[in-house]
């Protein structure tokens, strides 16, 4: 079986509000990107990695690679307007049949183990996306700006990586883009596939907020 992961960072990263798109803001010396990358490098199952990338900062990353002297192979691919456009350049470029895992460049904590489990999960299941339980209460604003409480035990948060056969993702992908599609599961489930959950992990939380470079260092630092 052949396998990939497409490692998007085609956004500009507007909440984080910085001059540097987030992905390549320094996490413990390293650009964010580099760790995401060293993560799917060291799976043992090798898939090949193709990185998505806004087109004006492929030479910006190059220069970044040889000044961190990264060598870890990767395909570069342009990004697109929305995520969605992003992963679909990044599955144009896959020819070959196999297990595609898309994961979020700014989630660099993700573990090998989640990795490994969501490669072989998708390869039986069909699919694999990875959720954790919210551990805050959760409410719904209605339309008049009342709230409501939700009942938390009927809700999961989703992460990346969210992995799938290539035949379900290219299927998924040949909609046209909505609103709605946040992550893959939303695209595959509108196209009629099944959502097999996986557990996720508390850590690998997707640098969003400032704030989360600085939670995202403390866990890199218990880590090594
Ligand atoms: N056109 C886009 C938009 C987002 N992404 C990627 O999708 C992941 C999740 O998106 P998000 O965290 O929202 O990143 P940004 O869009 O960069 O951030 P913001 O929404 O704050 O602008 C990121 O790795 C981001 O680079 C992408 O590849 N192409
Ligand atoms: C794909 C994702 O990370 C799953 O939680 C999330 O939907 C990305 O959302 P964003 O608005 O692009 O950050």
């Amino acid at each position: 079986m052949k396998y990939y992961a497409i490692i998007v960072a085609g956004g500009s990263g507007s909440r984080m509000q910085n001059v540097v798109a987030k992905q390549f803001l320094l996490l413990d010396g390293k650009p964010i990107l580099m760790h995401t990358l060293e993560a799917f490098a060291a799976c043992p199952l090798q898939p090949e990695l193709l990185l998505v990338l806004n087109i004006h900062q492929h030479q910006y990353w190059e220069e970044l690679c040889r000044a961190h002297s990264f060598t870890i192979p990767h395909q570069l691919i342009k990004g697109g307007e929305q995520r969605f456009h992003s992963v679909k350049n990044g599955l144009k470029a896959i020819k070959g049949k196999g297990i595609v895992a898309v994961h979020d460049a700014v989630r660099p904590l993700v573990s090998l183990e989640l990795i490994l489990r969501s490669f072989e999960a998708a390869e039986a299941q069909g699919s694999a996306v990875a959720g954790i339980a919210p551990t805050d209460s959760v409410r719904r604003i209605g339309p008049d700006g009342k709230t409501e409480a939700l009942n938390r035990n009927e809700l999961l948060l989703i992460q990346t990586p969210q992995t799938f056969t290539t035949e379900i993702l290219r299927k998924a992908y040949q909609q046209p883009f909505r609103n709605e599609f946040t992550d893959d599961a939303s695209v595959a489930e509108y196209s009629g596939f099944t959502i097999n959950i996986i557990e996720g992990t508390r850590e690998n939380l997707k640098i969003t907020y400032p704030e989360d470079l600085e939670i995202a260092l403390l866990y890199k630092k218990k880590g090594s």
